[in-house]
């Protein structure tokens, strides 16, 4: 007997992530190989014959799970009775701009959509903001879905977490699979800061393996932080395929579970680690039972310190400048 079919809102259906998230949703990557699945697309008027195209190739993966494909451009059509959603669709950004320059072209878009989560959303549904400024964009989807419990709408910095877990694999000389409890703090932006002071390796402290602090301090964080602006110079677009995957490692884990490790996911902050209540910033999380829980009490020594602050500083910063558009 198969288990009923889980409805899975995902928006920017049409765009180049959406491209390679979709199938793999439709494959069983995210909510289990024994899950079927009812893909909900949501883009806008002008986008709904690309999203066909895109429909038209899922079927012809005939794919077992996928149970089913809704297209809209209403956002309420799209979210009824949903248990997760992927909000990537937004503009992104072209070179020269940094992605807090999209918020005044996507701030309105979670506006939106977080009143239509807020209105027909399943209310346990899991939500993760992909469309930058990914975190200020789940700010205001929070503040306008007050009926959703507020830990259930994320942003993502997997894709950042990943990236840092790819060059610190390369420094050590090991697999990423070996790399625990590395931390993204705060933004999805140039001021995130790759945390790897907690960091293992094979059960080794990965800071004493790599013994190389200025290296991290001067290459393994600006590397991590411009990674997107180097995609964007290198291929003429923004990173797609690694943001799909960062994406489903985001909701796999949060649905799944993360067998004990660390991983980052942008949430509301709860005022630890001096971020402010109600910021969505990077923090390190592991999850279970399907809901993930901060952890706790570690130690900010004064680097740490410096470079949160100027991470939390700038989520204020966005948070300040959509408090019109809020009011
Ligand atoms: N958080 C992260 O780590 C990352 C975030 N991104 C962001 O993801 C977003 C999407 O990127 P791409 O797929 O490359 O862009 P894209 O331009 O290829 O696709 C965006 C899609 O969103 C649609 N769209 C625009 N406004 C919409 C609305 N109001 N409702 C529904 N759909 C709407 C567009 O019609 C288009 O089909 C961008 O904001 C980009 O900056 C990209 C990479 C990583
Ligand atoms: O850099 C961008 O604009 C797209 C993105 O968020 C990333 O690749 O991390």
């Amino acid at each position: 007997m198969p288990k009923p079919a889980l409805h899975v809102a995902v928006t920017g259906a049409a765009g180049q992530i959406c491209y390679s998230l979709l199938p793999r949703i439709a494959q069983g990557d995210v909510f289990g190989k024994d899950q079927p699945v009812v893909l909900q697309l949501l883009d806008l008027p002008q986008a709904l014959k690309a999203v066909q195209g895109v429909v038209m190739e899922l079927e012809d993966c005939a794919f077992p799970l996928l149970a089913g494909i809704v297209v809209t451009d209403d956002p309420k059509t799209a979210f009824r009775d949903i248990d997760a959603a992927f909000l990537v669709g937004s503009r992104p950004r072209s070179q020269g701009m940094e992605r807090r320059d999209l918020l005044s072209a996507n701030a309105e878009i979670f506006k939106v959509q977080g009143r239509a989560l807020n209105e027909a959303a399943k209310r346990d549904a899991k939500v993760l903001v992909v469309g930058n400024p990914a975190n200020t964009n789940a700010y205001i989807a929070t503040r306008s879905a007050p009926d959703l419990p507020l830990g259930n709408i994320t942003a993502m910095v997997r894709l950042d977490h990943n990236r840092a877990l790819a060059q610190l694999a390369a420094k050590a000389g090991v697999g990423t699979a070996a790399i625990d409890k590395l931390v993204i703090w705060g933004n999805h932006s140039p001021t995130m800061f790759a945390d790897y002071r907690f960091a293992t390796a094979n059960g080794r402290k990965l800071p004493e393996l790599i013994g190389d602090e200025t290296w991290y301090r001067e290459t393994l964080i600006p590397t991590v932080a411009r990674r997107g602006t180097a995609i964007i110079e290198a291929r003429g677009s923004s990173s797609a395929t690694s943001a799909a995957n960062a994406a489903i490692d985001h909701m796999r884990d949060w649905v799944h579970g993360s067998d004990g490790r660390w991983v980052s996911m942008a949430v509301p902050s709860d005022g630890s680690y001096g971020v402010p209540e109600g910021l969505v910033s990077g923090a390190p999380v592991i999850c279970a039972g399907g809901s993930y829980s901060r952890v706790t009490g570690l130690e900010i020594d004064g680097f740490a310190r410096s470079m949160l602050d100027k991470t939390v500083a700038e989520l204020t910063e966005e948070r300040d400048a959509v408090a019109a558009l809020l009011a």
